[in-house]
């Protein structure tokens, strides 16, 4: 099964943002790809101050429209990024849609961990000043097995891919947004730790640089195999990353390093003790 992230260049448009998002979801498409990966914030600016402006419903939102008629239109099952949500109770969410081929909605991931961090003189953020965190681990079928969703700062948490995992998930994809200081420092870093604790396939899918944006992207969407080696890797600009999800080889590794049965649950068993 191929798997395509967009690495999209996202701009302050919103109709903009969802058009450009269109047209390259189809272009994957038509190079063959099943599984299609949009950016974390795909459709806004990234930052504090654009959340309630560009937020929107789940249901009957431009954003949820435009990415159902995609799905259906490429044929495909698309992981829709994230996009600001005005979720229950007015509450602002970031969150994930996930459509099938026939356009249906097959799940939603409200980002868990949110992004509070303060490296003093290079990068602060505090997402928990506007928005809430969802409480659920995603996942969603496909023919070649379970995928499991995350959203950026979630792939810092090796307790949700490790359950993922645990719950047949072939893969772990996260739409996410990493800066030019964590960036360069952690992103590959990250993807290839969850791919080797887990012995699945990680992806992580960036919008392209804009130097100009107030949240400088460091872009890089990659995909790494159950190995721990990169398949896949783009630079900073506005580009698509292809890779085949192979289940044999994903089985092979499992078996030639059967880390899964070796597990010492009697040791470890509550780890959050
Ligand atoms: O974890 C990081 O360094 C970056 C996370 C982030 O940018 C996000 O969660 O949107």
């Amino acid at each position: 099964m191929r798997l395509a992230l967009i690495q999209l260049a996202v701009t302050a448009s919103k109709e903009t943002n969802l058009a450009n998002a269109r047209k390259k979801v189809l272009e994957a498409a038509s190079k063959g790809a099943s599984i299609v990966v949009l950016p974390e914030c795909f459709n806004s600016p990234y930052g504090t101050s654009f959340f309630p402006k560009y937020a929107e419903p789940l249901e009957n939102g431009p954003s949820s429209a435009a990415l159902s008629q995609m799905a259906k239109d490429g044929g495909v099952f698309l992981i829709g990024g994230s996009f600001p949500e005005t979720g229950p109770n007015s509450k602002f969410y970031n969150t994930c849609t996930i459509w099938g081929p026939n356009g249906d909605r097959l799940g939603v991931h409200r980002k868990v961990h949110l992004f509070d961090i303060d490296i003093p003189g290079k990068q602060t953020f505090k997402e928990s000043s506007v928005l809430s965190a969802g409480s659920e681990i995603t996942m969603f079928d496909t023919p070649v097995g379970k995928v499991g969703v995350g959203i950026c700062y979630d792939i810092r948490f090796p307790e949700m891919a490790m359950i993922a995992a645990r719950k047949g998930c072939i893969a772990m994809i996260y739409p996410g947004a990493f800066n030019m200081t964590t960036g360069p420092l952690h992103w590959e870093l990250l993807q290839r730790a969850r791919a080797i604790d887990n012995q699945m396939y990680v992806a992580a899918c960036s919008p392209a640089r804009d130097t100009t944006a107030s949240y400088v992207a460091w872009g890089h969407s990659s995909v790494v195999d159950p190995m721990g080696v990169v398949v896949a890797k783009l630079d900073e600009k506005e580009d698509i990353a292809y890779a085949e999800l192979d289940i044999e080889f994903l089985q092979t590794s499992r078996e030639n390093i059967p880390v899964n049965n070796q597990r010492r649950f009697d040791v470890y068993s509550n780890v959050a003790q």
